[in-house]
């Protein structure tokens, strides 16, 4: 792509957010939170502007089912959702909690219905039918999503069948979930076509993805170009294994395509809190290289990436880290440094010098670095007494 033809425009207004920090992210290794946790979680991503936030299941305990209370109880803007297996004694329990909606799913794939459930598509068509009109029966203003868990190890075959039977039941949204985290981008939007064609034209697309072969933002993004409504995504990309699509890698992701869309939508600059929250709660640092608010995310360092940063940060940045909150650092003293680095930083302390000495002091600065940077104090003694050399 060049800068002459800009990227497809895909507006922010034509999917949003299902945050499952509160679910998916109980499922991460070191994700144990109390309930003061998840109030703190939930009014985050609330402050935040997420427009779903996916709670864990009642059937967990007593006290999640409280839990859940409590967090519907807040008053928030964020529509709660509770992410319960389609079946009735969990529908029943899900019911009364003061929820928006519940994220039904059931096992579709071989694998899920061998060893999981031992359900037949049919049997869970059956009991999708039973569970569904139930809720519309009973409690109609509930959202209701049903997802095929391991979609992408699923049949085509069974999975049209299931989707279109869910869509004339009246499902709200129908659910993709990459389970195991193998889907190609190309197969998540050649599977997001194929359903939306068997659902109804009111029926949302939600994707849901795994991170184990590194995809889960770009099967993310691919599903909403192919017209996908709806994306999971968790602060950090916590979940089981090593997790979801993150929230801050979605945006990043997104920001490209429509950055006033998404100014509009959410308060991006919150971000490095959300992030920081997380990491506080599981007990880990942010990691190093995370999207837009890892430690070096915005770290510059290479003389002839610095001589363009100073006159346009944008030549080497896809998005201004100030949207989201973020500052960037300049590594002007390594080996990798060069001229026009060192320029900028004299005239920062009021130094100038010729182009030959500019050239040697340069030269000089990248031999004292060659087994390290230097810092700030090392790198201004050295200017100075170069120019007074
Ligand atoms: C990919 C995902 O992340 S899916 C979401 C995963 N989330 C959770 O598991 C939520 C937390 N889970 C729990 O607290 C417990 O597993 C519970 C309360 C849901 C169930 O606990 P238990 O009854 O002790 O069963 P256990 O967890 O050992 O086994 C899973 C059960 O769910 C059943 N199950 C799995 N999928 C479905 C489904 N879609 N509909 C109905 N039952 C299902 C299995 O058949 C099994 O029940 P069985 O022993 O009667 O065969
Ligand atoms: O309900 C869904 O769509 C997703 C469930 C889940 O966490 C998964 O399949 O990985
Ligand atoms: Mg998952």
């Amino acid at each position: 792509m060049t800068t002459d033809s800009p990227a497809p425009p895909i507006p922010a207004r034509s999917w949003a957010i299902i945050d499952s920090t509160l679910r998916e992210g109980e499922q991460f290794a070191r994700g144990n939170f109390g309930q003061g946790d998840k109030i703190e979680i939930a009014r985050a991503l609330d402050a935040f502007g997420a427009e779903f936030l996916e709670v864990t299941t009642p059937m967990v305990s007593a006290r999640t089912a409280q839990d859940i209370r409590v967090l519907t109880g807040l008053g928030l803007r964020s529509k709660i959702l509770t992410h319960v297996r389609c079946h009735m004694e969990d529908v029943r329990r899900a019911v009364d909690l003061g929820v928006d909606g519940l994220d039904l799913l059931f096992g579709t794939s071989s694998f899920l219905r061998e060893f999981s459930h031992g359900k037949s598509i049919g049997q869970i068509i059956d009991t999708a039918s039973e569970v569904i009109g139930w809720i519309k029966t009973n409690h109609p203003d509930l959202q209701i999503r049903f997802s095929a868990e391991d979609t992408f190890r699923s049949q085509e075959a069974d999975l049209m069948a299931v989707y279109r039977a869910v869509s004339d039941l009246g499902v709200h949204r129908v659910g993709l979930a990459d389970t195991v985290g193998v889907a190609t981008p190309r197969q998540v939007y050649t599977l997001v076509r194929e359903v939306r064609k068997v659902i109804h034209a009111e029926c949302g697309i939600e994707f849901h993805g795994h991170n184990d072969t590194g995809c889960a933002v770009s099967n993310a993004y691919e599903a909403i170009e192919a017209g996908a409504t709806h994306i999971d995504t968790t602060i950090l990309g916590i979940g089981e294994r090593n997790g979801i699509t993150p929230l801050g890698g979605f945006l990043a992701r997104m920001f490209t395509f429509d950055p006033q869309g998404l100014i509009d939508k959410y308060n991006l600059d919150l971000l490095p809190e959300l992030d920081r929250m997380i990491a506080r709660m599981v007990g880990l640092p942010i990691p190093w290289n995370n999207y837009l608010t890892g430690e070096f995310a915005y770290n510059h360092k290479a003389g002839m990436h610095l001589k363009a940063i100073y006159l346009n940060p944008g030549a080497y940045e896809a998005i201004p880290p100030g949207v989201f909150g973020v500052g960037r650092r300049i590594q002007a003293a390594s080996k990798v440094t060069g001229k026009h680095a060192i320029l900028h930083k004299a005239r920062e302390l009021g130094l100038h010098y010729g182009d030959e000495a500019l050239r040697q002091v340069t030269d000089h600065i990248k031999s004292l670095a060659e087994h390290g940077e230097l810092d700030d104090a090392h790198l201004e003694q050295v200017l100075r007494e170069w120019v007074s050399a």
